[in-house]
């Protein structure tokens, strides 16, 4: 199992980024591990997504050392060969939903209050090519396209009903069933498992190593413009008010 604990919010900075990619390269290449479940230890949240204070105000070499990490996390849970289990314990909006969407199952406490998507449109940022790919492949084109350009975080119920998320289970049962589903998964010969994962996830991976570094300049030019400064600051600020 791996808990996210960076308290209050576990937003994931270049820090918790980091030390998440060792975590998960050190079970990669332990091959008494076949599985992991993500979850958070963090009450009620399980990531709020990217840290904006590393996307605000910082050099050209620090916006394109922290979008390498973002992109190595998501090539290495998307292309895992472990089987993935999100067990989703609190709300998870933008990097956060990306984490459980390139998980192979996700569970969601069936809490109303819990929220998921990808609503970077809300911040006035555009979610990037592989966000859409696997959001695409996990919901389909129709309700990928509508929820991204609302940027709609979605209830815990919705999310289910939209097929963003696999299972609701009550609170103090997510982590029961998690394993539940995790040996279901594992009863299964790891490399019959692993090809076909290969095979389904592969041409999505494929285009962004094929275009890393391109990948890396387009978000550096983009989070650098003065425009898109403002907006993060307006949405910190937005932020920072709602819970006075
Ligand atoms: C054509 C296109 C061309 C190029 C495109 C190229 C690239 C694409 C460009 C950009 C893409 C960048 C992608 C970004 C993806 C992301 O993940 S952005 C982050 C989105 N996250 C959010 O919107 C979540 C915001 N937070 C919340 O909604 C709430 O905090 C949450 C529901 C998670 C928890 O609520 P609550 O328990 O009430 O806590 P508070 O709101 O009080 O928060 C506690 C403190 O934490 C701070 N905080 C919250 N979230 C973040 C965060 N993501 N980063 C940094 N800090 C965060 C919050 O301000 C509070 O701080 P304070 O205690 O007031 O100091």
């Amino acid at each position: 199992m791996m808990k996210l604990k960076s308290p209050p919010v576990n937003s994931l900075s270049l820090e918790l980024l980091t030390e998440f990619a060792i975590s998960l390269e050190k079970l990669e290449n332990n091959r008494a591990c076949r599985g992991v479940i993500i979850t958070s230890s963090v009450p009620k949240i399980f990531s709020s997504g990217l840290d904006i204070t590393e996307m605000c105000g910082k050099s050209m070499e620090h916006y394109t050392e922290f979008w390498r990490a973002v992109q190595e996390i998501w090539l290495r849970v998307y292309s895992s060969s472990m089987v993935t289990v999100a067990a989703v314990n609190g709300s998870s909006p933008a990097g956060g939903c990306l984490i459980a969407l390139s998980c192979d199952y996700r569970i969601m406490a069936e809490n109303p209050k819990f929220s998921i998507g990808l609503n970077e449109a809300q911040l006035g940022i555009v979610a990037p090519f592989w966000f859409k790919d696997t959001f695409v492949n996990v919901v389909g084109h129709r309700i990928a396209e509508r929820s991204l350009q609302l940027g709609s975080l979605h209830s815990a119920p919705e999310a289910h009903k939209l097929g963003l998320v696999d299972e609701l289970v009550p609170e103090e049962k997510l982590m029961e069933k998690a394993a539940a589903v995790m040996a279901q998964w594992l009863a299964l010969p790891d490399h019959a498992r692993q090809l076909t994962k290969t095979m389904m996830r592969k041409p999505v991976v494929d285009r962004l190593v094929a275009h890393r570094e391109e990948d890396i300049k387009n978000f550096v030019t983009f989070i650098s413009k003065e425009s898109i400064q403002k907006s993060l600051r307006m949405y910190m600020e937005m932020l920072k008010k709602r819970k006075s």
